[in-house]
């Protein structure tokens, strides 16, 4: 079968998005992790699905897939390739698009400087919806990994993510850690790690090691749950510079129940089709 599918990417954060409304293809994960290969496939760090609505209050169904097969709740820097991606197709000529997701809803809205703000909900603090193992929710948890006690924030923004404060994101463990976090006992669905170094109440550099996917050269919803993270530990304020090392997003977050908002670019770099 011949599938049509639109190579975009995030701030270097890398997709295969297909549009599942105008035509069919089965997606398996052994399916997924083929194309990801950037040897013998495709090469991303997620494929992203625009499908028919579940629910009709919805526009779109959005689904997301890791490089390693893994079907999972979020991406948010693909939700904003999203909004380009279904308006450049002409599925939509709506400028706020309603998507919902594995595990709630999102609400895209395409600016007129052709940056997309996502309303990517309200974090999750509670350890047991994260999930991360601990008796009740802190805004820091201690962790023991490779010998070393550390001290971590969790968030969830549909998905999993732990953050940890580091002096200095260059010299940050992201290649030892954040595999063995990835996949601590902890995190029984595994967790996407950030690594967060504060320059200000309104700036920080942040790396993010992903599930499923590795190191990313951008990770939306690691922004956010980074913000989350630094905002409860009195380190930062409502509205964020995060700078990425593919670039920057700005994130906003009044408080606790709040929405997360997260602005950033959408980019597509070329149109093919591939036999799957
Ligand atoms: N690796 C993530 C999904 C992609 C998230 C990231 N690419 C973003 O922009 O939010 C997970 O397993 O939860």
């Amino acid at each position: 079968m011949l599938v049509r599918f639109t190579k975009m990417h995030g701030l270097g954060n890398d997709f295969m998005v297909v549009d599942l409304v105008t035509q069919r293809a089965k997606i398996t994960p052994a399916l997924v992790a083929r194309l990801a290969d950037r040897h013998c496939g495709i090469g991303f760090d997620q494929l992203l699905l625009v499908e028919p609505p579940t629910d009709p209050q919805m526009d779109f169904r959005y689904r997301i897939y890791n490089a390693d097969g893994s079907e999972v709740e979020h991406c948010g820097n693909g939700a904003r390739c999203f909004a380009k991606f279904v308006r450049d197709k002409r599925l939509t000529i709506k400028p706020v698009i309603n998507v919902e997701t594995a595990k709630g809803k999102a609400v895209l809205r395409v600016l007129e400087d052709r940056q997309v703000e996502v309303d990517m909900g309200a974090p999750e603090l509670n350890p047991a919806e994260i999930p991360f193992v601990a008796d009740e929710v802190a805004v820091t948890y201690p962790i023991e990994v490779a010998g070393e006690l550390l001290e971590i924030s969790t968030v969830s923004m549909g998905n999993p993510h732990g953050v940890l404060l580091v002096d200095d994101v260059t010299t940050a463990a992201v290649e030892t850690l954040g595999p063995l976090l990835e996949r601590h006992e902890r995190f029984p669905a595994r967790a996407n790690i950030g690594f967060m170094q504060v320059l200000s109440d309104s700036e920080i550099r942040l790396r993010v090691y992903e599930r499923g996917a590795g190191e990313t050269r951008a990770c939306g919803t690691g922004a956010c749950a980074a913000v989350v993270a630094g905002r409860l530990r009195g380190l930062l304020g409502d509205d964020v510079k995060v700078h990425l090392p593919g670039g920057e997003l700005r994130i906003r977050w009044a408080g606790e129940g709040e929405p997360v908002l997260m602005t950033g670019p959408a980019t597509t770099v070329y149109e093919g089709q591939i036999f799957i």
